[in-house]
């Protein structure tokens, strides 16, 4: 399961996630059935005997037990005479019908989910308002001091979908429209261009299209485009010799249950018949074409050798040299809390170390990251690791030369060492050592925060800040509140405010202090956003669907459980987490509340991260170039991509990075006040949802330059620090202690993509493209986005 999430995040940029093993297996049996009895597995590349190891009908395909398990998707059931690979692909399916056609359901009715979701946020929010232009915040700074956000649970919750449970509203699932990422038809393989659709018509009405990046886009427009035809892609094209002048295509068009299910059984058939047609899944499934079209075999990546890919990995990551003590300066200061009713609003408070109840009115140690322990938990490991153990927030340190090599750390992909986190900002003195190295740009515009005046449901089981009950800490903050950082404010209102004197106060201040005040569209004559939760025809199907998401995640669940002798899966570790102590119910709620976070964060935020790299690379052909280059002699010749080579993709890592500054698929940040806060002087009520809307940050010309708006790769070449001065401008991952834990991992992802096709395809616009990035639950292609595709000699 764990790579069948990998596989989705992978290849809903075009390719059928569950079809691609297969792929391997079939193309593997037509070059390399062999009657040797030693061989090498043709799927994992393992040596083995075969008379050891191949007893039984598998024994043609020359694949050991362990990847034979794989094809049988470990059924146990291997019965089948894989005489052609089409036989091969029914009996799978007939055989593993329940998991497939869950698994199938499941992911349509997640994109039911999803547009449901989309549709309501299109309704709920005036995108244009969520989106200040550009032009109009950098004319008016605000001279105030940053507040530093609380750090919640439910961030997002309230404001988004209750159908979101604790996951921000920025990620999403990445069926894009209610069509299957998944699947091809018939009709995708008669055009000349590769479609990578990632929208729906249906609910384009309901979104704002916003473009306030145009990176390098000039030549986007849609008068210009039979100049983009005419130099772009005609110049692609002619690097190709003449014989291979042909683009391809893939369609990830949505096709029936009954269509998809044979999705892939009628495409076999197509090919027969289109002779003259190339395709990049052609090039995937077809034996005939394969053997010319493929190259090097090695420059594919399946399920196993990017399972091996990620063992490395976390090897790796292991094998590192471990972190220094915290400084004993730091350990000798850090400050006590009381637990009190505030610190057990979700129940009494856990010392994640020990797993032991901190009982009320005792004093726990708090990391700046907020994270409570019993003093004789996290001193002893603090004087071993600087870090904290349960988010990884890294605190200061006597060790010179780490304080040194982090400083020159060029790898954004270690997010985690933000260095500037809200607690950071008003609590340690290094903050201000800190804010001093900064160049004057980076100082002037600490922050972007956006705010939204909504009110929200929750806010009634809000009780005061911490703070408010520890005179020190008070002065603590009111002091790094005057710490003269600048600020700037936009300010979301909200209908009923106007009945609101704290709402009425801030707007009139935010008014008063030329901010930007962007109304939010009508609700029912209801207040506050209480008619969210109205049986709404919306609604209603909104909360079928999570139901039906939900028992689907369970079937999932208890499927895959019964394999788990054979599938060591994220899925089973999550399984086994969940019961950890836990009720029947909150068992349930956990193995659905994962499932659902890493679906929903895995999967389209990486997805859709890959889109914009070939839109990028396709309009930018020089990078395109360099990149390539770079993954030739990088990875050519590397079976599989191992660590090693990922960490030297230098380029691809910058072009990586420059998308996601351009792109950054989770749009929002979101945090909610946990109580009546002072943001210079607009007084912030309790409730308040303050939203930083990334691409302000990432948009900065203070922080990034004149250029800011362009794509420029090389700007990463010395790192994040030195590319806009202070890392927290660059927060595609988001920071501090709820940053995403899956970077690495996407960061990896998107090399092993990009590299692969790079090494095999050069790309192009197509003349159908128009730019229209689209902020919905992920910042999209508004009208997908079609690339032309030509295989490399
Ligand atoms: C390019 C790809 C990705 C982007 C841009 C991205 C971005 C983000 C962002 C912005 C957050 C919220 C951070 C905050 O609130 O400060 C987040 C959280 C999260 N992400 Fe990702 N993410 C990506 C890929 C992934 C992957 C591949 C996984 C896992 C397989 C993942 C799992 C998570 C989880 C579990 C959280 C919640 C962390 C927490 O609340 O403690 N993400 N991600």
């Amino acid at each position: 399961m764990a790579i069948g999430f990998l596989e989705i995040g992978f290849f809903s940029i075009g390719f059928r996630s569950s079809k691609f093993p297969m792929f391997f297996y079939e193309w593997r049996y037509n070059r390399h059935v062999s009657s040797q009895p030693d061989f090498q597995c043709l799927v994992c590349t393992r040596p083995f005997t075969l008379d050891a190891e191949v007893a039984d009908t598998f024994e043609a395909l020359a694949i050991c037990r362990e990847c034979k398990a794989t094809v049988l998707n470990d059924d146990g059931r291997d019965d089948i005479t894989s005489s052609s690979w089409q036989t091969t692909r029914i009996g799978r399916r007939s055989r593993t019908a329940s998991i497939d056609s869950l698994e199938d359901t499941f992911s349509q009715e997640f994109s039911q989910l999803i547009n449901l979701a989309r549709r309501g946020r299109g309704a709920d929010v005036d995108s244009s308002s969520v989106f200040p232009q550009h032009a109009s915040y950098d004319s008016t700074p605000n001279r105030s001091q940053r507040w530093h956000a609380s750090d919640d649970e439910s961030d997002g919750l309230n404001y988004v979908d209750s159908v979101f449970g604790e996951i921000e509203s920025t990620i999403s699932f990445g069926d894009y429209g209610g069509d299957s990422d998944t699947s091809l038809d018939e009709h995708s393989m008669t055009a000349r261009r590769i479609s990578i659709p990632i929208d729906n018509d249906t609910y384009m009405n309901t979104d704002t299209d916003i473009d306030p990046m145009n990176a390098g886009l000039d030549q986007w427009d849609s008068d210009d485009q039979e100049d983009v035809q005419e130099s772009g892609f005609d110049e692609a094209v002619n690097t190709i010799p003449q014989n291979q002048q042909q683009s391809h295509d893939i369609q990830l068009s949505g096709l029936s249950e009954d269509e998809s299910e044979d999705a892939v059984w009628n495409w076999s058939v197509t090919i027969r018949h289109r002779a003259n047609m190339t395709n990049l899944i052609e090039d995937m499934e077809a034996p005939e074409m394969r053997t010319a079209l493929v190259g090097n075999p090695d420059d594919y990546v399946d399920a196993r050798q990017f399972e091996m890919l990620l063992e490395q990995f976390a090897e790796e990551s292991n094998s590192r040299r471990g972190s220094p003590p915290a400084a004993t300066s730091f350990i000798e200061n850090l400050p006590s809390v009381i637990i009190s009713a505030i610190h057990q609003i979700e129940g009494d408070v856990i010392c994640p170390i020990c797993k032991d109840p901190i009982p009320t009115r005792t004093r726990a140690k708090q990391l700046p990251c907020m994270h409570l322990y019993h003093s004789s938990c996290i001193l002893p490991w603090l004087s071993s690791r600087n870090t904290c153990p349960v988010c990884r927030y890294e605190l200061p340190t006597d060790d010179a030369e780490y304080e040194r090599s982090k400083q020159a750390i060029t790898n954004v992909e270690v997010t985690h060492q933000f260095a500037i986190g809200a607690m950071e900002e008003t609590n340690t003195s290094e903050h201000d050592a800190h804010v001093a190295e900064q160049p004057n740009s980076a100082r002037r515009s600490r922050g972007w925060f956006f705010i939204a005046a909504a009110p929200v449901l929750c806010s009634a089981v809000l009780v005061q800040h911490p703070m408010d009950e520890d005179h020190e800490d008070k002065e603590e903050v009111e002091e790094a509140r005057h710490k003269g950082s600048q600020t700037y404010f936009a300010v979301w209102q909200h209908q009923g405010d106007e009945n609101h004197p704290a709402r009425t106060q801030v707007l009139a201040e935010a008014r008063q202090q030329q901010l930007h005040v962007h109304p939010l569209p009508a609700s029912p004559s209801l207040e506050g956003n209480l008619w969210k939760y109205l049986p709404t025809k919306s609604n209603q199907e909104i909360r079928t669907l999570d139901e039906q998401v939900r028992l689907l995640i369970l079937d999932v669940a208890k499927e895959q459980h019964h394999h788990q002798d054979a599938h060591n899966s994220l899925l089973n570790a999550i399984i086994d987490g969940a019961q950890d102590g836990r009720s029947a119910e909150e068992t349930e709620d956990f193995i659905i509340g994962n499932c659902k976070t890493i679906y929903f964060g895995g999967h389209e935020s990486t997805a859709v991260t890959a889109i914009w790299c070939l839109m990028l690379l396709a309009t930018h052909p020089e990078w395109q170039e360099r990149a390539r280059a770079e993954a030739m002699e990088v990875c050519r010749g590397r079976t599989p991509l191992d660590i090693d080579a990922l960490r030297r993709l230098k380029i691809v890592r910058m072009v990586i990075q420059e998308t996601l500054r351009l792109y950054p698929p989770a749009s929002l940040m979101m945090r909610e006040a946990l109580s009546d806060v002072k943001l210079g002087n607009i007084d912030v009520p309790r409730g308040t949802i303050v939203q930083v809307p990334r691409l302000l940050l990432h948009l900065d010309k203070n922080a990034w330059g004149a250029d800011a708006d362009e794509f420029r790769p090389e700007r990463f070449a010395n790192g994040v620090a030195a590319a806009c001065g202070a890392a927290h401008m660059y927060v595609p991952f988001g920071h501090g202690p709820r940053t995403c834990v899956g970077q690495n991992l996407a960061m990896a992802e998107l090399k092993v993509v990009l590299v692969r096709l790079l090494t095999n395809f050069a790309f192009s616009p197509s003349p159908m493209y128009r730019h229209s990035p689209a902020f919905r639950l992920t910042i999209e292609p508004g009208f997908g986005l079609p690339l032309m595709v030509t295989r490399l000699p």
